[in-house]
């Protein structure tokens, strides 16, 4: 899959979500050393018109980016801190970016996180009517 991804900072963890997504998806880049507001909105952006399947954003809280993400029309960004968490956001909430908290996550936790995230592939069609409310 394509997946779009920014972050405002690197570290261990952004490495290592980094590591993975290039070892088993196609990685977008579309906006790299601009702000948390702008990383968020350019994910997002990217995810809304198909440039990109998915995002993955991350910033030191994860909120920020998550917030900046969702102000994009179409886009259903979540944060999430374990894999029941971003499973459940694809298969409940059909999210479509997924944001991360890059000071709190370690990164094998990150990658997990990751990985459970993107491992659903469709949400549950009993929420179809709920998501179609977002
Ligand atoms: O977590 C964040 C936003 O939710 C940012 O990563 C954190 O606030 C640092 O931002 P800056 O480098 O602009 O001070």
């Amino acid at each position: 899959m394509r997946i779009a991804f920014a972050a405002d900072d690197e570290n261990e963890t952004t490495k290592a979500v980094l590591d993975y997504l290039a070892a088993e998806h196609e990685v977008v880049r579309p906006a790299q050393g601009e702000s948390w507001p702008q990383l968020g909105a350019a994910v997002g952006q990217a995810v809304v018109d198909g440039d990109a399947d998915f995002g993955i954003v991350m910033c030191w809280t994860g909120t920020g980016t998550a917030i900046a993400a969702n102000k994009v029309p179409g886009v259903r960004a979540a944060l999430a801190w374990e894999a029941w968490i971003a499973e459940g956001a694809r298969k409940w909430n059909d999210a479509n970016v997924l944001a991360m908290s890059l000071k709190r996550l370690a990164p094998d936790v990150a990658v997990e996180v990751t990985k459970a995230f993107l491992g659903v592939s469709e949400p549950d069609p009993d929420e179809a009517a709920n998501i179609a409310q977002l």
